[in-house]
């Protein structure tokens, strides 16, 4: 990256109590999507937590906009964040919430900006306390964006959202990228990152395992999906990968090793109507935290 991060960790490592929750964890992001990707506890909440400042590294060391985040510190108004699990004053209204989170920054976003993009009209006056899960997520979410900070940072953002709100998230997230935000969040919904991540991170046990843009993860094992008809599968395509019958009759051989497949298909079937399609990143990413570590 030839332009200085707008965050990044380096060698950061996290304990719990003694137990290693991220080990010597370094990356460095730009404007763009970022998502981290991998197992429940493989450490992409701890990451964030550091980045935000509402963790401490017990070793590294975490910079955003070049600047080293300290507990507290300023940094914290160049970031936007919703956290995994939110829990907002009971008794404080929906707009409450917002305008006290908007007083710390310096330039946010106005209020009713935010209500019309992440449809927060319904439950504005609403007491927190009351709040379902979904409108919960919508209005941390419109906390993060509400400080219009060049660094946004979402944990886990779609989780609990309907249709619409997917769609309302969505949509904002790729304006903020449009607008050379840096925005880092931590998903399970993988097709919803690759409909807008830019580079993905894969992390397991603590560990960064991969790193680059979808399409490269995706390809790092390349994978595809060969389809083809048959009445039996041609003996000298099973060594090749994992072969499946499908309810059309059609078979899908899953293989590093598509043109192989293709010859061979081609050679023994009369007409196999054959189609290569490359893997999801949800089966790379599969496969990657299958492999023994790196
Ligand atoms: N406050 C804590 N005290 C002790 N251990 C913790 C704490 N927070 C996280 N851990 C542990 O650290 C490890 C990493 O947890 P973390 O929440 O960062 O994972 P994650 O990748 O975000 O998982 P998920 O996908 O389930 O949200 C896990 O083993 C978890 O049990």
């Amino acid at each position: 990256m030839s332009r200085e991060p707008m965050a990044s960790w380096e060698s950061v490592s996290k304990k719990y109590r003694g137990v290693p929750a991220l080990t010597e964890f370094s990356l460095a992001l730009g404007p763009g999507v970022h998502c981290l990707l991998g197992p429940n506890g493989a450490g992409k909440s701890t990451a964030l937590g550091i980045l935000t400042g509402v963790r401490a590294a017990s070793r590294g060391t975490v910079q955003v906009l070049g600047k080293t985040v300290v507990r507290g510190g300023p940094q914290t108004r160049w970031l936007g964040s919703v956290p995994q699990s939110l829990s907002f004053p009971a008794t404080l209204t929906a707009r409450e919430v917002l305008g006290f989170v908007a007083m710390h920054y310096p330039d946010p976003v106005p209020l009713g900006r935010i209500v019309t993009e992440l449809g927060l009209q319904a439950f504005l006056e609403k007491h927190c306390g009351g709040l379902s899960g979904g409108q919960r997520r919508r209005l941390g979410i419109a906390c993060a964006v509400i400080a219009n900070a060049p660094v946004l940072i979402l944990d886990e953002p779609l989780a609990g959202l309907d249709i619409e709100g997917r769609a309302a998230v969505r949509h904002l997230i790729l304006a903020q990228r449009s607008a050379g935000r840096c925005i880092i969040m931590a998903s399970h919904d993988y097709a919803e990152v690759e409909s807008t991540a830019d580079t993905v991170t894969l992390v397991k046990d603590g560990v960064r395992l991969a790193s680059g843009s979808t399409d490269s993860v995706r390809g790092t094992l390349a994978l595809s999906h060969v389809v083809f008809n048959a009445p039996e599968a041609p003996a000298g395509v099973t060594p090749l990968g994992a072969l499946q019958r499908l309810d059309d009759g059609r078979f899908r051989l899953t293989t590093r090793y598509p043109d192989q497949a293709a010859r061979i298909l081609l050679q023994a079937l009369d007409r196999p109507r054959l189609q290569i399609n490359p893997s999801s990143l949800e089966e790379a990413v599969g496969e990657l935290l299958l492999e023994p570590q790196r």
